[in-house]
């Protein structure tokens, strides 16, 4: 937990979204969304974690939540603003959810997001991220930390439309940032050969009841 964050996050982004997409489709994949050097230090910084920094990845939220092993195996670490290197990710997502409501009029309330680590093998089996009207969770947000990630290596993202065609196949590389609306696409990612490092996060409304804000996770 060493690792420092001397560069302004202006120059950790490389390249702009395109809302137009998003827009249309419900969906963007930015390829190189955050520069190299940053993606290589979240990448190191992923790696060096002891395991217990890591959880076993479960399914639901609060009282309904339960590991299911034959449904999700990877393992996560929900990112704390009291570490360095995970603030300042932090930081530049809730931005980045500034500039979506900016452009899209979303009215995203805040953001929370996970590292998550597929050992060789792992998966995460067909699912959506939320189901309409029964969770705050509107915008998903996956970032890739790998170099050199091949084909070969496996791992993808499988981002799939409404008849269940495959709309997109997505390799996991370094620097790729993909947004996609929670209940709308089904997703899935294959088993891989290598370790696959991302940060998977949520944008979300305020559902709050009473002025109690719902819960997060
Ligand atoms: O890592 C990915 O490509 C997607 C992860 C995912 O679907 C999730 O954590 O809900
Ligand atoms: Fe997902």
């Amino acid at each position: 937990m060493t690792a420092e964050i001397s560069l302004s996050e202006q120059q950790f982004r490389t390249q702009a979204i395109d809302y137009d997409q998003l827009a249309a489709h419900g969906y963007v994949i930015v390829p190189q969304y955050l520069a190299a050097p940053y993606c290589l230090q979240l990448y190191q910084y992923a790696q060096q974690l002891s395991s217990n920094c890591w959880q076993q990845a479960g399914i639901g939220r609060a009282d309904q939540y339960t590991t299911n092993t034959a449904v999700r195996q990877d393992k996560i670490r929900w990112l704390q603003r009291e570490f360095e290197l995970e603030n300042a990710y932090l930081t530049m997502m809730d931005n980045l959810r500034l500039e979506v409501n900016r452009e899209l009029f979303m009215g995203l309330f805040d953001y929370e997001c996970h590292l998550a680590h597929y050992p060789p093998g792992a998966f995460y089996r067909k699912h959506l991220d939320a189901f309409k009207g029964r969770s705050n969770r509107i915008l998903t947000s996956v970032f890739y930390l790998n170099p050199d990630w091949q084909d070969a290596d496996g791992g993808q993202l499988i981002i799939y439309g409404k008849r269940g065609e495959v709309l997109e196949t997505v390799l996991p590389e370094a620097g790729k940032l993909v947004l996609f609306l929670s209940d709308v696409f089904v997703h899935e990612v294959l088993a891989g050969q290598r370790d696959r490092y991302s940060i998977t996060g949520w944008y979300r409304h305020n559902n709050s009841i009473n002025g109690v804000i719902d819960p997060t996770r």
